[in-house]
């Protein structure tokens, strides 16, 4: 790997299996794969074995040289790795099959886990059954079904198809009952372990298309990709080309142990990054969760913010100035949907939000208000280049748009370096 791609030598990153293959040279195979064979099934001569390997290499410096490089970075569940995605797909990066089986893997359990965890709780908030006797048989045989399955999580991965075919008509059952959608509408209000209440952002999304979703043979649409959710557990690069240039798109990991990785990456890349691009959910502004170690109560959209003002302040000689810091609002869909359609009053939740001044049930006012909160974190930091934008990383549409501004951005400042002074 380091002879092929010098690039991630010494990282402990997982480059994008199908972008070796493409670097390992225009035959498609490894270096090492076509060292011994020529095309045709040729025998190549220690010398030819030799050319190839420096070719390989020349070829590996010159892509390394106008690769831009963007690294995300934001607290768990942001949706850097949902962003992705939708680039991928925006770019026609076509996910490939074992791909695609393991994103059906994870819905699988995104559903199933999802509903378990409503009836927690459902119990937690002492909501009652719509009706008892077929809810109270259904999560009987969800139990029984688990009971063969084993535990079931989106690391294992080891729901069948079969078994989620039989455990459909129960799912559809509990979601038939409005005790357990209640349990949905006010999930956040239950304190505790993240682990046992946070049932994915868009669970309801699944059980409301549970039909295609438990069909024999289901294959998940880009929709129920982007919608999927499975925590980032290593460093994943992913090369796009955008308009004949190469970029490098770096996901790393924000739940807790995955926030050591990032000032390692930024360390690894340094002086070879064009953006870091900052995601923070605003939708969770009245998200809490409770911190295992000390039982302290967190807010999510204040922890967003304190890993931003920790990153630049702390890791100030990790940021060069030729650098840009993109920040995200995303989840601007749910954010929306909180503050203009449930009504909720964002005020209660932020203190810095000035009531007497600008009405919190106002989404205008609430994102200037946001970008007010961000102003304060990055202007008492570096002098990066800096830009925001609202996003909702499952909109295709919409990341099409805030990426062709990223990317001139990107262009823009590469433009600029490469022209003579
Ligand atoms: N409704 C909505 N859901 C989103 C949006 N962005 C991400 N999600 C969902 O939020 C969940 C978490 O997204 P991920 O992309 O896995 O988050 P992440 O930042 O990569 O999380 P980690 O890998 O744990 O750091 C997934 O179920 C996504 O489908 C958005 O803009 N709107
Ligand atoms: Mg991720």
């Amino acid at each position: 790997m380091s002879l092929l791609c010098p690039c991630t030598s010494g990282r402990s990153s997982q480059r994008d299996a199908k972008y070796s293959l493409n670097s390992a040279g225009p035959s498609g195979s490894g270096a090492t794969g076509g060292a011994n064979a020529g095309r045709g099934g040729r025998k190549l001569t220690p010398k030819q074995i030799s050319d190839q390997i420096d070719e390989q290499i020349k070829q590996d410096k010159r892509r390394r040289r106008q690769e831009r490089r963007i690294l995300l970075l934001g607290t768990a569940a942001s949706g850097k790795s949902t962003f992705l995605r939708s680039l991928r797909i925006i770019h026609k990066d076509q996910f490939d099959e074992r791909e695609v089986r393991s994103f059906q893997a994870v819905i699988y359990a995104n559903v199933w886990r999802g509903i378990m965890k409503l009836l927690f709780i459902k119990k937690q908030l002492g909501i009652k059954w719509e009706s008892s006797k077929p809810g109270i048989a259904a999560v009987k045989s969800m139990l029984a079904l688990e009971s063969e399955i084993g535990q079931v999580n989106v690391v294992s991965c080891n729901i069948t198809e079969d078994q989620f075919l039989r455990a459909a008509p129960h799912i559809r059952t509990l979601w038939c009952d409005s005790g357990v959608r209640e349990s949905f509408e006010r999930r956040h209000s239950v304190q505790g372990d993240e682990e046992f209440r946070d049932v994915g952002e868009n669970l309801d999304y699944y059980l409301n298309q549970l039909d295609s979703i438990a069909m024999p043979g289901y294959r998940p649409t880009e929709a129920h990709i982007l919608h999927s959710r499975r925590f980032t557990d290593s460093v994943f690069e992913k090369p796009l080309m955008y308009n004949g240039i190469p970029l490098l798109i770096i996901d790393i990991g924000g739940h807790t142990n995955e926030r050591r990785k990032w000032a390692k990456t930024l360390r690894v890349f340094r002086g070879e990054l064009q953006s870091v691009i900052y995601i923070i959910a605003c939708s969770t502004f009245n998200e809490f969760y409770t911190k295992p170690a000390t039982g302290e109560l967190i807010n999510k959209l204040d922890e967003s913010f304190d890993c931003l003002r920790h990153l630049l302040e702390i890791k100030t000689e990790l940021f060069t100035p030729d650098m840009s810091l993109i920040v995200f609002f995303n989840k601007d869909d749910l954010f929306s949907y909180k503050i203009e359609t449930l009504r909720v009053n964002y005020a209660q939740y932020d203190t810095s939000f000035d009531s007497q001044r600008y009405d919190p049930t106002n989404l205008g006012h609430v994102r200037e208000h946001l970008l007010r909160r961000l102003n304060v974190v990055l202007n008492a930091s570096l002098q990066l280049k800096k830009y925001t934008h609202f996003t909702t990383s499952i909109d295709l549409s919409n990341v099409r748009r805030v990426f062709k501004d990223v990317q001139d951005t990107v262009m823009h400042n590469f433009i600029r370096e490469a022209l003579p002074t």
